[in-house]
């Protein structure tokens, strides 16, 4: 499963574009009990038992399959995807658990339909399916639920995949500073004007455009009037790298909710990137055509 940015700017918790950094999952159904190994990014640090993201993911899988959990169950993850730093590391765990109970319960992960399953479900334990979506179906996706108004959280997920102009160049500048999306969501306003929701959606449509059409127009289509200022306090360097990368011309944004920074750079701009960035860790990705990768074993 690759990491993901979501948002791009205007796309707030539905726009998002897969990373090609890859976590690896491997699950075997045992006699009984439960053991969970991790390596890589977060071991250490997650817990090993059955509170750990993946294997709660699995569970609710399981459940919304209505198939019962094996007696006992082998986890062994490998992370790549830097954890709280605004790459999608718990979307692309919810997604591995998501697809690994899948495909234990005896679903193809090639299979349209089961790949629309596991968006659906990892998008709901999310919460929000920018993130998950891209992890699940990789290139630029976009996401929406069936309910747009009411009191509950939306189910029925639906992603459309997009692909991104072959110009874009996918940088970011990851700090080491770490921010929960839980406290960046936290800093958000209840409810935006009208006007200022009106001014967003043009800009999250022209994304759209720019992101597989027209990429000379990424400057103004990825601007957002939702979210980033509103959470400016919580990431004020990755804010400060932001506006610096803009005045240089480089269309960049937070990824995610921070405080990675993204730059949708031109081939042509990557110099200018690398300049303004000095001191953070860059990295230039690729964007995988591709999301959860089964593998044979
Ligand atoms: N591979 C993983 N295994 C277990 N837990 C994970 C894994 N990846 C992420 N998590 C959990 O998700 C948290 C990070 O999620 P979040 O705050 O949404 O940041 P982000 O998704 O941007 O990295 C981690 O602190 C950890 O609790
Ligand atoms: N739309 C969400 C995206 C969170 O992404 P993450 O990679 O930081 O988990 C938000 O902006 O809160």
């Amino acid at each position: 499963m690759p990491a993901s940015t979501a948002n791009l700017g205007p796309g707030f918790d539905s726009i998002g574009m897969a990373l090609d950094v890859w976590d690896d999952a491997r699950a075997e159904v045992t006699d009984g009990g439960l053991v969970v190994e991790a390596r890589g990014n977060g071991a250490g640090e997650v817990p090993l038992d059955g509170s750990h993201l993946v294997v709660r993911s699995m569970r609710a899988a399981w459940e919304a399959l209505d198939v019962a959990p094996p007696a006992g169950l082998e986890l062994r993850y490998t992370g790549a995807v830097p954890h709280s730093r605004g790459m999608g590391s718990s979307a692309t765990a919810i997604v591995a658990g998501v697809a690994l109970a899948t495909a234990l319960a005896g679903h193809e992960l090639d299979d349209a339909a089961t790949l629309a399953f596991v968006n659906d479900v990892a998008s709901s334990i999310e919460g929000h399916p920018d993130n998950a979506s891209a992890s699940v179906y990789g290139s630029v996706t976009v996401s929406w639920a069936d309910v747009l108004e009411g009191p509950d959280a939306p189910r029925d997920w639906h992603t459309a995949v997009l692909r991104p102009h072959p110009d874009v160049v996918p940088v970011v500048i990851v700090p080491a500073q770490r921010l929960s999306t839980a406290t960046a969501r936290a800093a958000l306003p209840e409810s935006v004007p009208l006007a200022v929701a009106a001014r967003n959606s043009g800009r999250a449509a022209l994304l759209a455009h720019a992101i597989t059409t027209e990429p000379s127009l990424l400057m103004p289509a990825t601007l957002d009037a939702l979210h980033q200022e509103h959470r400016r306090s919580a990431y004020p360097d990755s804010m400060a790298l932001v506006d610096a990368l803009r005045d240089a011309g480089v269309p960049a944004v937070i990824s995610g909710a921070g405080p990675t920074v993204l730059a949708l750079a031109s081939r042509f701009a990557l110099s200018a990137v690398h300049d303004v960035a000095r001191g953070g860790e860059v990295l230039e990705l690729s964007v995988p055509t591709h999301g959860i990768t089964p593998m044979s074993r």
